[in-house]
């Protein structure tokens, strides 16, 4: 029996990440590949002419499992009913900026949506906040929708974990697929932490395998740190195919569940590891019926806490420059 279908909201569909996502999402590599979904497209006023384009390709591919598509710049109509929320709409930075260089121009993008998802969307929608600076924009949106459970809130964290996944792929000369129990811990920019302390290879410890701390301190973490710079210097535009993927990924995982395998979720604290509540924090998480938890009772050594001392600092400064935009 065909199931009914799911709503799908996407910001920004007019958007590069946009043209890499929803041919994906209507395809069922987000939802699978027996599930029928509803695209509801949000942009701007000036967007929509090429939101329409886009649809117009959606057409012609004849996806049997595109049930629909609804085009508007209202984000009340945007996210009426939504089972999943893509909020990518929002500018990209440029060479020489920093993510959190966009909160000024950004954060006020989530404060509206987050209320109009708070008013419109299913009250078990799953929200991933792509755009920029990821966390603290899906912090603004779920402070801003105080009807919805926190952990309706995601951020994130997904590229950086599949970029991380790569390098040590790369290291080790194994497969990526053989790389489990990887995490990334913290803020999606350059103070993100990668941590392949817990990883295996076919059962056996990545850390032993590389062996390598001046690798992991000096070449591993400001690779994947910094692998966003390196791609909008080398392309003259911030990574699209590549984020689009990554989304992807963090919502069928979310969605479909992930078998007891470890994947990075940014998503509202529990207090965890010392992690103030909500902050939207990139953990190791597992998912199964719909829903994540962290990953408990790692050990966190000296290293690894001054880590995650730096990213959590950042994002606590993120916030206190957000508080104006929450009424705080
Ligand atoms: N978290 C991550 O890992 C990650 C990775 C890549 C990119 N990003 C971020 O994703 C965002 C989008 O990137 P892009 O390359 O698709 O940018 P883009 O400039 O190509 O597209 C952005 C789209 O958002 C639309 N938009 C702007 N304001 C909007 C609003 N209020 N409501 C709805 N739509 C709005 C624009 O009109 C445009 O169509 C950027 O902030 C970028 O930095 C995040
Ligand atoms: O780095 C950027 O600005 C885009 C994105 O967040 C990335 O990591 O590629």
């Amino acid at each position: 029996m065909t199931k009914p279908a799911m709503r799908v909201a996407v910001t920004g569909a007019a958007g590069q990440i946009g043209y890499s996502l929803l041919f994906r999402i209507a395809n069922g590599d987000m939802l699978g590949k027996d599930q029928p979904v509803i695209l509801q497209l949000l942009d701007i006023t000036p967007a929509l002419p090429a939101v329409k384009g886009v649809v117009m390709e959606l057409e012609d591919c004849a996806f049997p499992l595109l049930q629909g598509v609804v085009i508007t710049d209202d984000p009340a109509t945007a996210f009426k009913d939504v089972d999943v929320a893509l909020l990518v709409g929002a500018r990209p930075r440029s060479k020489g900026m920093e993510r959190k260089d966009l909160l000024e121009a950004n954060g006020a993008i989530f404060t509206v949506q987050g209320k109009a998802l708070n008013d419109n969307a299913k009250r078990s929608v799953k929200v991933l906040v792509v755009g920029n600076p990821a966390n603290t924009n899906a912090y603004i949106a779920q402070q801003s929708a105080p009807d919805l459970d926190p952990n309706c809130f995601t951020s994130m964290l997904r590229l950086d974990h599949n970029r991380a996944l790569s390098q040590v792929a790369a290291k080790t000369g194994k497969p990526v697929a053989s790389i489990e129990k990887l995490a990334v811990w913290g803020n999606h920019s350059p103070t993100m932490y990668a941590d392949y302390r817990f990883a295996t290879i076919d059962g056996a410890s990545v850390k032993d395998m590389i062996n390598d701390q001046e690798w992991n301190a000096n070449t591993f973490l400001p690779t994947v740190g910094k692998r966003g710079a390196a791609i909008i210097e080398a392309r003259g535009l911030s990574s699209a195919a590549s984020a689009a993927n990554a989304a992807i990924d963090h919502v069928r995982d979310w969605v479909l569940g992930t078998n007891g395998k470890w994947v990075t979720m940014g998503i509202p604290s529990d207090g965890s590891y010392g992690i103030p509540e909500k902050t939207q924090f990139g953990f190791p998480v597992t998912c199964a019926n719909g829903k994540f938890e962290i990953v408990k009772g790692l050990e966190i050594d000296a290293f690894s806490q001054e880590r995650i001392n730096i990213t959590l600092n950042e994002l606590m400064e993120e916030r206190e420059g957000v508080k104006h935009l929450l009424g705080k």
